[in-house]
């Protein structure tokens, strides 16, 4: 990863909400497979969206596979294949986006001029992993109360056939992300080891106080387990209130030397009753224009910069011209 992200100038630009995006282009999300639906209905919309990220500046564009698994495809009525088909799927779209946009780079060269750093920049596609309770589909990954029938056995055997297929899939990297507890990083670092998964990976954790993961667990504890693991090239926070990334950044730098990355959403808390974002009580000055304070982020550590949930390409622009005005000074 610090090949990569020298190759990108210094700093690497992740893209922004996967969903978000594709509801503003009108997809309905509200069924158990939220973003992943559009596997299925409408891949056109999925490429859209990787487009959207891609012009937006995005050198690391995420796959929709954050809600795509075996189980979640099989309760809807396919067989064991077409699901592990509709998780290669999601990969395949993004390697064709990442194809398409580098055509009409070539094609369009001037254009695509931004400062020279637009024009065939590197671009990889980390294949999605949402975790256990994203499956769940009721909001869980932001508490990561699996109850205790859940062991480090029952996640590792949910999520192992479906991590071997995206490990083999055409993805760059796999995407561990909202990572909310320590048993599920445990889990994953296990799967890696065991199945000898060869690309690399990333582990991002959410949190809703700033010390802890979502589950309470410390991010000490969490850090250490993506530290520990080889495979890991990056690890950091999404999804999780801008207001407590900056001290979340520098809390992981202290606890481990591999690249840091920090995808905050809006600030808004999502109720996964009503599959509704609701406006937070928290500081919502940070919140509402977390692009100012991307300098910052810089400063302390984070080499990695995207959003994740309610950010949109506009965001994911802010970020890019941020990041270019902080080089400049
Ligand atoms: C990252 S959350 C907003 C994804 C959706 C959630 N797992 C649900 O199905 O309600
Ligand atoms: N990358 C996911 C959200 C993670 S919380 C998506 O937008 O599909
Ligand atoms: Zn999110």
């Amino acid at each position: 990863m610090s090949g990569f992200i020298q190759k990108c100038g210094g700093y690497v630009i992740l893209d922004g909400g996967f969903a978000t995006e594709l509801e503003r282009h009108g997809a309905d999300l509200n069924d158990p497979l939220w973003s992943a639906k559009c596997l299925i209905d409408s891949p056109h919309l999925v490429r859209r969206v990787h487009q959207d990220y891609l012009d937006a500046g995005a050198n690391i564009i995420s796959t929709a596979s954050y809600q795509a698994t075996i189980q979640g495809f099989e309760a809807k009525g396919f067989s064991k294949e077409e699901a592990e088909a509709l998780l290669r799927k999601s990969v395949e779209i993004a390697c064709e986006a990442r194809e398409i946009y580098y055509d009409r780079c070539t094609k369009d060269s001037w254009d695509f001029m931004e400062g020279g750093r637009n024009l065939r920049r590197p671009i990889l596609v980390a294949a999605s992993v949402g975790s256990y309770g994203a499956y769940l589909a009721d909001g869980s990954e932001y508490s990561g109360n699996y109850g205790d029938a859940v062991t480090l056995d029952t996640l590792k055997e949910f999520h192992r056939r479906r991590v071997q297929i995206l490990a083999n899939s055409g993805a760059d990297l796999i995407a561990f992300e909202t990572i909310p507890n320590k048993l599920e990083a445990k889990a994953y670092a296990e799967l890696l080891e065991e199945e000898g998964i060869e690309i690399p990976a990333w582990f991002s954790f959410n949190s809703k106080d700033g010390t802890n993961v979502v589950s309470g667990d410390p991010i000490a504890e969490c850090v250490s387990i993506a530290d520990s693991c080889k495979q890991v090239v990056a690890v950091g926070i999404n999804c999780t209130p801008p207001r407590y990334i900056h001290g979340l950044i520098t809390s992981i730098r202290k606890l481990t030397s591999k690249p840091v990355l920090i995808y905050p959403n809006s600030g808004e808390m999502y109720d996964g009753q009503t599959k509704q974002w609701v406006k937070s009580s928290g500081d919502v000055s940070v919140d509402e224009d977390f692009v100012t304070y991307i300098g910052k982020w810089r400063e302390a550590g984070a080499s990695l910069f995207g959003g994740c949930c309610r950010t949109t390409p506009k965001t994911i622009r802010g970020i890019s011209r941020a990041l270019s005005v902080s080089d400049k000074n």
